[in-house]
């Protein structure tokens, strides 16, 4: 099986950098210490070299992820280990936040590198969900991400078949939303606006899928694809014995150009942005919350109620309070969906990170 690189992705630009007696491959997965690289001879698993490990050691962004460009080398005992990690022309990173000196957050060198050379990132928001119309606000913040990780975010309204009541005014509403971006109208389900979709991954360009649970993310990765991708696919072990592993596509080339990196992680970040993003931008309200009599108050009727309190005086907006409410909801029942000890992981950050804007914020002078 060979693969011309230039349909992954590679370019004369990339070539120049890449190092002397190495040759290039492109990551389709990554996994503890060791990757599974497609390279013009096929697909490898490979370990990491000495100037990867060493690298890395101080800043896990210097680790391999999928999507990037490794430099292979070929070792006196028979096998390729990475040599390099090639300069990304863009990456999705999951900080690694903490306070810097001026009390405003930043990167704290435990960033994680989710995916990198993506193009594309495709925000995907249904036009319905159950009862509701599509989320404007999730769509601000996904865009505000993909513009953060360096690709060019592309808004697809999915599910349009589900929008009855005409879709024009829905889409002037999202352009607005999101100005000077592109916005499509998608029924993977009929196959309607997926070959626009497709289009715009011509010259082998790369894409992700970013959205909330139900979005419809798979269903397009699917149509993309022609309904030829598959879970898993079955390789032969490259240790040798004949074993057979299997190996998740997260990398994913569609038939007739472009990619698509699809991995759980990328879809995760939508899911801690928002859950994340709740909490800091209702930081008001949950300054108020902690200041409730009960702990566990729901801020319906309880006595002592301070965020009731507010909305009293007018301190609180009721709209505010509304829109926290559903941010809330929306935030738990996603997060019900991903994994439980991460998400664990995810809330202490959070939780030491408040307390820490509390206490710089009482502090400052
Ligand atoms: N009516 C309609 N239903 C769709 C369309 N695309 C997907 N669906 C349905 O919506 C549901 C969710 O689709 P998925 O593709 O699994 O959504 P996802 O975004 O990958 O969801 P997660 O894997 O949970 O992140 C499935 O029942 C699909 O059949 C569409 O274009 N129209
Ligand atoms: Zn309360």
């Amino acid at each position: 099986m060979s693969f011309d690189l230039s349909l992954l992705g590679w370019t004369d630009v990339r070539a120049a950098e890449l190092p002397v007696d190495t040759v290039p491959a492109r990551v389709a997965r990554v996994d503890r210490g060791a990757a599974e690289v497609i390279a013009a001879d096929g697909q490898h698993h490979v370990r990491y070299g000495a100037r990867v490990r060493r690298a890395s050691a101080g800043d896990p962004v210097a680790l391999p992820c999928v999507g990037d460009w490794a430099a292979l080398r070929w070792l006196p005992e028979g096998r390729f280990e990475v040599d390099a990690v090639l300069p990304r022309s863009s990456a999705f990173v999951r900080g690694g936040v903490s306070r810097d000196s001026r009390g405003g957050l930043s990167g704290d060198g435990q960033g994680q590198v989710l995916a990198a050379n993506v193009d594309i990132v495709f925000v995907a928001e249904p036009s319905m969900h159950s009862t509701d119309f599509a989320d404007l606000g999730r769509i601000e913040r996904l865009v505000a991400l993909a513009w953060e990780s360096g690709g060019t975010p592309v808004v697809l309204l999915t599910k349009s078949d589900l929008f009855e009541q005409g879709l024009d005014g829905l889409l002037a509403d999202v352009r607005a939303a999101a100005p000077g971006v592109e916005v499509h109208a998608v029924s993977s389900m009929l196959g309607e606006g997926v070959q626009p979709v497709r289009g715009l991954l011509g010259g082998s360009r790369t894409a992700v899928v970013l959205g909330p649970s139900g979005a419809g993310k798979s269903t397009l990765v699917n149509a993309l694809a022609g309904g030829e991708v598959m879970e898993t696919q079955q390789v032969r072990a490259a240790d040798g014995r004949g074993r057979h592993t299997t190996v998740h596509r997260e990398l994913i080339p569609l038939p007739g150009g472009g990619l698509v990196i699809d991995t759980p992680g990328i879809r995760r970040v939508g899911l801690y942005e928002m859950s994340e993003g709740v909490d800091l931008v209702f930081s008001d309200i949950e300054a108020l919350a902690g200041q409730c009599r009960f702990d566990d108050c729901g801020h319906d009727s309880e006595p002592g109620c301070a965020v009731l309190a507010a909305l009293e005086s007018g301190e609180l907006p009721e709209r505010r309070l509304h829109s926290w409410r559903k941010l809330q909801r929306e935030a738990a029942w996603m997060a019900g969906r991903t994994d439980a000890r991460l998400r664990k992981e995810q809330q202490n950050k959070w939780k030491i990170i408040h307390k820490e804007m509390r206490r710089s914020g009482r502090n400052r002078p």
